[in-house]
């Protein structure tokens, strides 16, 4: 090849390179209208938090969301982040039903991890990249009042019915969505700990996804994202779900091809469906701008449940 055709080629295939990007471009322009004024809740779990590099993408995201109009609202877990701080404390840790055993002890851990140094690290990487975030966890403004968690257990010998104590570990029953609305208003991104009051001064650790469903019905919110470490709901080939009915999800559950903590991630998604959010999605965090191909293309990404 002479430097002439070299040079020439190099030309046309940035020019394709250019044209592709222009029209993604222009195509997200139906979505940036059909979405300017909604809330979107987007749940970012602890597993994703871990690539830096992911994070910054992640908040680059949620930035040009709020930059078009679009009103994100960030719900963040961080249980890896608290394993590894009970670790380093010596502090034993178990999960029932995907949910932490949490005694006094350890919720003031949960809480020092969740609503001091994850929240402020999420804040920091939105800000950096031109966003104005403020953190809180859902004692501020009076957000997430909860109340302990009841799960019993049936013996399979006995068959006699076993009340499990959590300790801690709480259920969102009144989001008070004022605060989300006055920060928003002030053009403000709100980044929340999954952190609940209780009726007593309690404070409730809450699954980080249960807290983005109830957030985001709370605020009536348009989707309800949640980004996980697999490509959405899948069957038991292995293949992605785009889109599933209430029904069809429940159906899922009930003959097993959603197992372990896929389990109360499509129970939140229904939950949220039912409660008034348009739908939900399940997606691959891990995937760079998972959020803008959901959000801003015709395919979406993940699996969408919703009104069918
Ligand atoms: N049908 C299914 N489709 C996808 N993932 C499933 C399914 N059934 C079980 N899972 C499991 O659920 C996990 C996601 O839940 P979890 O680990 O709690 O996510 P996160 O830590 O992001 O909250 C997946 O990594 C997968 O192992
Ligand atoms: C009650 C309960 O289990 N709370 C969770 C809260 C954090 C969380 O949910 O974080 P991920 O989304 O990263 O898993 C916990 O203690 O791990």
């Amino acid at each position: 090849m002479t430097a002439a055709t070299a040079a020439s080629s190099s030309l046309a295939a940035s020019r394709e390179d250019w044209l592709g990007k222009a029209t993604t471009l222009s195509e997200a322009l139906p979505y940036m209208r059909r979405y300017a004024g909604q809330t979107f809740v987007v749940k970012y779990g602890g597993h994703a938090m871990g690539d830096e590099r992911l994070g910054e993408m992640f908040a680059r995201d949620i930035v040009l969301l709020k930059q078009v109009g679009i009103n994100p609202i960030v719900v963040h877990g961080g249980g890896p982040q608290i394993g590894q701080m009970l670790d380093r404390l010596k502090i034993k840790s178990e999960f029932i039903d995907g949910l932490r055993v949490t005694d006094k002890e350890t919720v003031e851990i949960v809480e020092m991890v969740l609503s001091g140094s994850i929240n402020k690290q999420l804040v920091q990487l939105i800000n950096d990249q031109g966003g104005q975030a403020i953190g809180m966890s859902g004692k501020d403004g009076n957000l997430i009042e909860a109340r302990k968690v009841m799960r019993t257990k049936r013996d399979p010998d006995s068959n006699i019915e076993r009340v499990l104590d959590l300790g801690f570990v709480g259920d969102p029953f009144n989001v008070n969505p004022g605060m989300i609305r006055r920060i928003q208003d002030a053009g403000l991104i709100p980044v929340i700990a999954p952190i609940g009051f209780g009726p007593h001064g309690e404070t409730f650790n809450i699954n980080a996804d249960t807290a983005a469903g109830a957030v985001a019905a709370a605020v009536n919110a348009k989707r309800l994202l949640l980004l996980t470490d697999v490509a959405g709901v899948l069957t038991k080939d292995k293949t992605l779900i785009p889109e599933l009915s209430v029904d069809q999800a429940k159906a899922l559950i009930a003959d097993g091809t959603a197992s372990g903590g896929m389990i109360p991630k499509i129970e939140t998604c229904i939950q949220a469906v039912e409660k008034g959010v348009d739908a939900s999605v399940i997606l691959d965090g891990r995937v760079p701008h998972a959020i803008l191909m959901e959000i801003f293309t015709e395919g979406g990404a993940g699996t969408l449940i919703g009104h069918k």
